[in-house]
């Protein structure tokens, strides 16, 4: 079966179509190397494993062959079940609107590119020959991507169209003009650089690299640096490509990584840890996650592969780090400041982003230790995968918020405000944690119906243990700080877009407000 998907179309290398699987299938354990020191798979009673000395089984293997087969492929049906009753693929026609944003946005480059060749003056043969392309990447270049996920096309240009002025100035003014293109705004400061827009209602991240060239050729070589105009943002924004690329080369069963990446994604957002704005996973840090166990268990099912990743990582020795197997990767190990460092898998070579805090990371554990307690059996007869995506229930946890609503004048200035502000949440979830010890940023963003100006609000669950008595003016002082340090909220306290903060009881929550609800995406 051939696998086909946007990200494959302009580049050189093969990657294997999703094998068949083949048994025997384990419920738990399945051959392959031995696991890295500290695992354990599971805290049940173990046995030796008679076929890889050293390796230990779970006793689970010590019963029936035919019975754990049956159950093996009865969790892994009802999983599946489960995934189609919560939509977890997107349905022929949200793939087609996908796929058609897809071939529009790479018309709309295409003009672009000549038109950009027109204004520089170059001859006609160059105009008559240049041409740029997309590339998808991030979940819908894994073909991981769920209905509300974003696409993230990196858009590839020739050597003479610039970053500053032919992508953010020209393309973006032809975007804008375009009626299947709305809330367009540039993101010029980050580490890749990016326009962010939506295409008939589909959100879109889109970074650009030039390449050294006149024209991009039908193929090319992404992990060939020569290939890049000699500057660091290109060949960083092709990163995202890259690691995709590596990821579905390394794994030996595509259609079960996909199918519990996604299992395992939804996972994290009904538990509050998947934004890494928040100090949570993204979906990057996830990704390398699921392929890692999907590495050393490359015969097991999907359901298998879930009850692995919570074994795996509920008895990993944080901070050693997360590498996909591969040993071309030279790596430097992390600094040590990092809580889980996970490495990308492709140049340079450099560990992923990452947010995560003490607390954050208290969390994160905690979740991997609740999910593994669920799964580590999945022979128990009153076994149900509806247990593991369970909402997190804050207001049974935490008896106080934080509250920070964010409100400004219209739609189009809040989207800027809450953007901006959560690039920003990093320093506040510091500050609290000095102050009060533990705090669980609760990445979903609430509307206040009392509120009359638009608004999106966020309740962060505080320490139970913490006296509550923070000073809430000097915390928001400071954190203002960060906020106006750069130019564009510098003037922020004269402007339309406010922040303000107070700790609340979860009785005094607004009725409309269930924050142990699923959670909408970030
Ligand atoms: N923290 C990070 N560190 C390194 N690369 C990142 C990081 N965040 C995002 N990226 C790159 O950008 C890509 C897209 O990120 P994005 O936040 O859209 O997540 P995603 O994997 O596409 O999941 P989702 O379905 O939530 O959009 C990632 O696949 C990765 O290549
Ligand atoms: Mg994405
Ligand atoms: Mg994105």
């Amino acid at each position: 079966m051939a696998y086909a998907h946007p990200i494959h179309r302009r580049i050189n290398v093969p990657v294997p179509a999703p094998q068949i699987v083949v048994y025997p299938r384990t419920l738990v354990f399945s051959p392959g190397p031995p696991p890295p020191v500290g695992y354990l798979p599971g805290a049940i009673p173990v046995v030796p494993n008679p076929t890889f000395p050293g390796v230990v089984a779970p006793v689970a293997l010590r019963l029936n062959p035919a019975f754990l087969l049956r159950i093996d492929e009865q969790r892994t049906q009802e999983l599946i079940q489960f995934m189609a009753s919560e939509g977890l693929v997107p349905t022929p026609e949200e793939e087609m609107k996908r796929r058609d944003a897809m071939e529009q946005l790479e018309q709309i480059v295409l003009v672009w590119i000549k038109k950009v060749a027109w204004q520089r003056g170059l001859p006609k043969e160059v105009i008559d020959s240049t041409s740029a392309a997309i590339l998808a990447y991030g979940s819908y270049g894994l073909g991981v991507h769920g209905s509300d996920s974003d696409i993230d096309a990196l858009c590839i240009g020739p050597s003479f169209a610039t970053l500053e002025e032919d992508f953010f100035i020209v393309l973006r003014n032809m975007l804008q003009s375009r009626p299947e293109v709305s809330e367009i705004h540039c993101v010029k400061s980050a580490k890749v650089p990016l326009m962010r827009f939506k295409f008939n209602g589909i959100s879109i991240d889109f970074p650009y690299t030039q390449l050294q060239a006149i024209s991009v050729p039908d193929v090319v070589d992404i992990f060939d640096p020569h290939i890049v105009v000699s500057d660091e943002t290109s060949w960083r924004s092709l990163s995202g490509v890259r690691a995709n690329i590596r990821i579905l080369q390394l794994v030996p069963n595509l259609k079960n990584f996909q199918s519990m990446l996604r299992c395992i994604k939804l996972w994290a957002r009904r538990r509050g840890v998947y934004s890494h704005l928040h100090g949570f996973f993204g979906g990057i840090h996830l990704a390398i996650l699921a392929a890692h166990v999907c590495q050393r268990y490359p015969n097991a099912s999907i359901c298998a592969l879930m009850a692995i990743f919570f074994d795996y990582f509920s008895h990993w020795r944080w901070p050693e780090p997360v590498i996909l197997q591969d040993s071309s990767i030279p790596f430097k190990y992390p600094d040590g400041r990092s809580f889980m460092p996970i490495l990308m898998p492709c140049s340079p070579f450099e560990w992923c982003n990452s947010n995560i805090t003490r607390s954050t990371f208290d969390k994160i554990k905690a979740e991997f230790q609740q999910g593994y307690l669920i799964t580590r059996d999945l022979a128990r007869s009153d076994f149900n995968w509806i247990c593991l995506f369970e909402p997190f229930p804050y207001t049974k946890r935490y008896s106080h918020f934080l509250r920070i609503c964010l409100t400004a004048h219209d739609g189009d200035e809040l989207r800027d405000w809450v953007g901006w502000v959560k690039s920003r949440f990093r320093s506040l979830l510091l500050k609290l944690e000095t102050v009060q010890g533990y705090c669980d940023p609760n990445p979903t963003e609430y509307v206040d119906h009392n509120v009359a100006e638009p608004n999106v609000v966020f309740f962060w669950g505080l320490s139970p243990n913490g006296s509550f008595s923070t000073n809430v003016d000097s915390l928001k002082e400071d954190f203002m700080k960060s906020v106006n340090k750069e130019d564009m909220y510098s003037g922020c306290q004269g402007s339309p877009c406010k922040l303000d903060m107070l700790v609340v009881q979860s009785c005094q929550l607004p009725k409309h407000i269930h924050l142990d609800w699923s959670p909408q995406r970030d």
